[in-house]
C-alpha cells in the first residue's frame, strides 16, 4: 500500500513527472472515519484507504482479462507522446482546424495486450479507456457484483447524488498522462493495479488554468502544457496550488464534480489498471449565497453556451463579451 512516500510503498519520487509549482498532499484516511464522509458531503477530495471498493479486481492482471474480458471490443487511444488530451469528437467533426492529439482504434482486448508486450521505445503510445458494459466473461460479472456496492450505494444516496453512469475500466501504460481537465460528474477513482499520481486543482482555479471554450473539442481541459507553459498568454498559471496524492491498489480517490485533475501513471512503474466510478450530480437545491465556485463555473459554461448558440458564430464570442466587460465592469 502507498503510504507517504516513504521506501516500503512501493513507488519513490524518482517516478513522478517535475512541474513548476510546488503540492500539498491529499488527506488520506480510513473510510469508518466519520470525517471522511464529512469531507464527501462537502464536496471536497479525500483518499480512502480500506473501502475494498474494487477488491475483487485486484487480480486482475493482463492474463486474467485476456482470459476473461471477452471476445467484444475495446477503445484504445494512440499517442505520438505520453500525453492523452482528451476531445469531444462531434465537436471536432465541426471544427475542421481541430488537430487531434490522439487517434481512438476499436481492438480485441487480446490484441491490446499484444500491443503493451511489443511495445518498443518510439512506438505510439497507448490507452484503454472502456466502459464495462455486459457483454464481458462471467468470471469479470462475478468480480463486478463483488465490487463494495454497499459503500459506495450509501454514499450516492446520502449525498443525493444521480445515477451512476459508468465505471470506465482504464489500462495504461508507464509514464501515460491525462492533461489536467474537470468532469462535470462526481467521481470515485479506484486504483486497481500500479501507481497513479493524481493532482487535484479547486473549482476557483479556472481562471489560472485557462480552459478552452465550451465549443472547442477540448472543453473541459486546460490550454496549459503543464510540461511546457507559456506564461505570457496564461500569467495566473503561477499562482495554482494544487494538492497531490500516489493512488495505489485498493485505494479510492474521491474526485469531486468541477475539481480540476491531472493523472499520470507512474514513469518505471509498469501498467496501471484502474476502474472509476462516475456519477451525475445532485440536483441543485435552493440557492444559497456566497454562490459555491462550482455554481459559477455551470453559469459560465452556460452564459458561454447560450451566447454562442445566439450569435451562431465562434468568432464573433470574445469581441461580444468584451464590449460587455471593459470599461463597464473590468
Ligand atoms: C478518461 C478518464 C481518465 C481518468 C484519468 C486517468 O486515469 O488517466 C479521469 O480523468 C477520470 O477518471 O475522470
Ligand atoms: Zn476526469
Amino acid at each position: 500500500m502507498a503510504t507517504n512516500g516513504s521506501e516500503k510503498c512501493g513507488w519513490s519520487a524518482s517516478q513522478l513527472r517535475k512541474y513548476s509549482f510546488q503540492t500539498k498532499p491529499i488527506s488520506r484516511m480510513s473510510h469508518k472515519d466519520p470525517e471522511a464522509d464529512r469531507l464527501i458531503a462537502n464536496g471536497q477530495p479525500v483518499l480512502l484507504t480500506d473501502t475494498k471498493l474494487v477488491s475483487t479486481a485486484l487480480h486482475w492482471d493482463l492474463e486474467y482479462l485476456v482470459g476473461n474480458l471477452g471476445d467484444g471490443q475495446f477503445s484504445v487511444y494512440e499517442s505520438k507522446d505520453q500525453k492523452f488530451m482528451y476531445f469531444d469528437e462531434k465537436k471536432a467533426k465541426e471544427m475542421k482546424s481541430f488537430e487531434h492529439p490522439t487517434r481512438r482504434i476499436e481492438m480485441k482486448f487480446k490484441d491490446f495486450v499484444e500491443k503493451i508486450k511489443n511495445h518498443k521505445p518510439g512506438d505510439k503510445k497507448i490507452y484503454l479507456q472502456q466502459t464495462l458494459n455486459d457483454d464481458v466473461g462471467k468470471r469479470i460479472v462475478i468480480d463486478f457484483l463483488g465490487f463494495n456496492w454497499t459503500w459506495v450505494t450509501e454514499q450516492q444516496k446520502k449525498n443525493g447524488w444521480g445515477q451512476l453512469t459508468s465505471n470506465l475500466l482504464l489500462i495504461g501504460q508507464e509514464g501515460n498522462v491525462t492533461p489536467v481537465h474537470y468532469d462535470e460528474q462526481e467521481n470515485f477513482f479506484a486504483q486497481v493495479q500500479g501507481y497513479k499520481r493524481i493532482l487535484l486543482f479547486p473549482p476557483d482555479h479556472f481562471e489560472m488554468l485557462y480552459p478552452y471554450p465550451v465549443h472547442h473539442p477540448h472543453d473541459r481541459q486546460s490550454q496549459v502544457d503543464f510540461d511546457n507553459p507559456d506564461l505570457e498568454k496564461f500569467p495566473r498559471f503561477k499562482e495554482v496550488e494544487p494538492i497531490e496524492a500516489v493512488v495505489g491498489p485498493g485505494e479510492v480517490l474521491y474526485i469531486p464534480m468541477y475539481w480540476w485533475h491531472h493523472v499520470e501513471s507512474l514513469q518505471n512503474g509498469g501498467q496501471t489498471t484502474s476502474i472509476n466510478f462516475w456519477y451525475k450530480s445532485a440536483p441543485t437545491g435552493k440557492i444559497e449565497y456566497p454562490l459555491k465556485p462550482q455554481q459559477k463555473v455551470a453559469m459560465m459554461r452556460n452564459i458561454e453556451k447560450m451566447i454562442t448558440e445566439a450569435l451562431n458564430n465562434h468568432e464573433e464570442v470574445g469581441p461580444f463579451m468584451k464590449a460587455m466587460v471593459l470599461g463597464r465592469y473590468s
